[in-house]
């Protein structure tokens, strides 16, 4: 995948005090990069220098290996952004607004009309486009900042943290607008601390604490970087001959737990070991109603690596 931003040993101070300190990461091309962490974990600091809002006090920002102040109008060309604080005018309509910062990037004429119309549509937005967006509720003011920053159809959109505080059905419709968004080849670098989003859209994290960057990859390659066990949990209809310490002679077993019909047995995950368990509560005659096999969450993940909840 083509690097289209490398940020280097990137710092940043507020009155002595380091709120980012020396990160270095990669955006690659066509990617939904999350960066998840918990308030004042640096994630805005870092996106405001990205995208100029900020200066910096060390390292740098390369944009297609170039040094960003050395390509900044390039740069800005092919950027779109979706700030933590609304940025739209509440008495001009969400076609103004939305014509408004397109015409910002050079485009007019038909063409403007017709990329307007499309961050509109896209946005769930085109029948109320008359409307002024003071009229709108907080998720479709949300959902007119986002149409405000994609119409000029940048290639790469930073969006920090563009759903907070919305109602679930414009959460949501921002969530698929998103990976519509990817799908169609933009890149995405997007600031959150709520887990679920991460979840369900990203295709790379970065999970970022008090100014540092303490774990990077997938969800997938996160959970299993970081946790060596699973659980298998079985519901059984039981014939009182199941001897629980029997287990643990079984390669793997770490812990076993039994509560009314519920058998929980955590082990190592290297290892197989399935058959054998599924065979010792048949032996037991035993029978077994239901099976699944639980493994870790990423909120299970950011509590290993930082010992507090992301809700704290
Ligand atoms: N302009 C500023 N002056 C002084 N301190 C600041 C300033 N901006 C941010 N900070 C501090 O820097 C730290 C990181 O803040 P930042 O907003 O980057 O975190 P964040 O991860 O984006 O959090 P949130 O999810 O709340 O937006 C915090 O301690 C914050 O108080």
């Amino acid at each position: 995948m083509n690097t289209i931003i490398s940020v280097n040993q990137l710092k940043k101070s507020f009155d002595e005090k380091q709120v980012v300190k020396e990160i270095s990461f990669a955006v690659k091309k066509g990617e939904i990069l999350c960066l998840l962490g918990p308030n004042g974990a640096g994630k805005s600091t870092t996106i405001n220098m990205l995208c100029g809002i900020l200066d910096y006090d060390g390292g740098d920002m390369r944009y297609q290996g170039k040094n960003i102040k050395d390509c900044l109008n390039q740069f800005k060309r092919n950027l779109g952004v979706v700030p933590q604080d609304l940025a739209i005018y509440e008495d001009l309509s969400a076609e103004q607004n939305v014509r408004f910062f397109a015409s910002l990037y050079g485009l007019k004429g038909r063409v403007l009309e017709e990329k307007v119309n499309k961050a509109l549509d896209f946005s769930g937005l085109l029948e109320r486009k008359k409307d002024k967006a003071k009229t709108f509720s907080g998720g479709m003011k949300r959902r007119l900042n986002i149409a405000c920053a994609i119409a000029h159809e940048p290639e790469l959109l930073i969006m920090d943290e563009p759903t907070v505080g919305i109602d679930p059905q414009s959460r949501n419709h921002i969530l698929s607008s998103i990976k519509k968004l990817s799908q169609h080849g933009m890149t995405i670098l997007y600031t959150t601390h709520y887990m679920e989003e991460v979840e369900e859209i990203s295709t790379r994290i970065l999970i970022m604490d008090s100014g540092t960057i303490i774990a990077e990859g997938t969800k997938e390659s996160l959970k299993e970087d970081i946790f060596d066990e699973r659980q298998f949990i079985m519901e059984i209809e039981e014939d009182n001959n199941l001897n629980v310490d029997e287990f643990y002679k079984i390669e793997g077993i770490k812990k076993v737990e039994k509560k009314a019909q519920t058998l929980t047995i955590t082990t190592l995950k290297n290892i197989e070991n399935l058959d054998k368990i599924i065979a010792m509560v048949i032996a037991s005659k035993s029978k077994i109603l239901n099976l699944f096999c639980r493994t870790a969450s990423l909120e299970n993940v950011f509590l290993r690596l930082t010992g507090k909840s992301l809700r704290d």
